[in-house]
């Protein structure tokens, strides 16, 4: 595991975006060999999207060739609703850069088969061979994706009952009613994200200091399903300092000298 220490939330949103342009870039995609990238929702990669928008706009980067993978949908929540992921995507990043509609994915909390639903996205990416990098963020709980504590570490895209946990907390985009926040949803597996070739996670806030400190220095635990990413042989977390607080000076110095030195590609 790779761990960035950044100073605030800014420079982790501009961070993960140079990263996300570099590996598309170094990728060279073109039709027919797409670059494949999992996408989060979330307040946290709001300023990475952004960033990217910023980017293209600059002429930096083109979406022409890459296909994306959101990690989760709520179910039951109409497609036009402000809160639902498919809402949030398109207005914060989609319609905002070139990418084609059809290299679009999302899942349908609305399909008339939930269950078939997950299939279908499993066998979608498949279909792709598999995602090349994989942005995610993290619940105050320790949650990737809505894979919720004791969520099997080797689950796949399926359905999830949030807990009150995570329902309390996005209920700060639902009117700050818990009770309108949905009550499940659709999730790529902690399994399905292992399998991406590297997963970054940014973590920004105090408020995600006890879920950094248990991907970072715990053992893996389905309780905090982020710390199945010590699993993973290419993963990353860009973080601020506000949610290294939980973490060993000694973790956080450890990993200021790994980046001094420059040993990463
Ligand atoms: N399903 C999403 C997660 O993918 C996200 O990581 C988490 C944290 O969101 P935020 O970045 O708003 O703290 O919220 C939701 O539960």
């Amino acid at each position: 595991m790779r761990l960035i220490p950044l100073a605030n939330s800014e420079q982790v949103s501009r961070w993960a975006a140079r990263h996300i342009v570099n590996r598309i870039q170094a990728f060279a995609p073109e039709a027919g060999r797409p670059f494949v990238l999992g996408l989060p929702t979330g307040g946290t990669p709001l300023a990475t999207y952004r960033e990217l928008v910023r980017l293209h706009r600059a002429g930096d980067i083109s979406f022409r060739h890459v296909v994306t993978f959101n990690m989760d949908e709520y179910v039951g929540l109409p497609r036009h609703h402000p809160q639902s992921y498919h809402h949030f995507m398109h207005e914060h990043f989609f319609s905002q850069v070139d990418i084609s509609p059809e290299n679009i994915n999302l899942l349908d909390g609305n399909a008339p088969d939930l269950e078939a639903e997950c299939r279908r996205y499993e066998d979608k990416i498949k279909h792709y061979g598999k995602i090349h990098l994989f942005m995610g963020g993290v619940g105050s709980d320790g949650h990737i994706a809505f894979n919720e504590p004791a969520s099997s570490l080797s689950s796949r895209t399926r359905i999830k009952t949030l807990t009150e946990d995570t329902r309390m907390a996005n209920s700060r985009f639902f009117d700050n009613d818990p009770d309108q926040v949905p009550r499940q949803a659709l999730t790529v597996g902690v399994g399905t994200l292992l399998e991406a070739e590297e997963i970054m996670l940014l973590v920004t806030g105090h408020a995600k200091a006890l879920a950094l400190q248990a991907a970072v220095e715990g053992c893996v635990n389905h309780l905090w399903t982020v710390s199945a990413l010590q699993l993973h042989p290419r993963s990353l977390i860009v973080c601020d300092t506000p949610a290294t607080l939980e973490l060993k000076v000694k973790t956080v110095r450890y990993f200021e000298q790994l980046e001094a030195e420059h040993i990463y590609p």
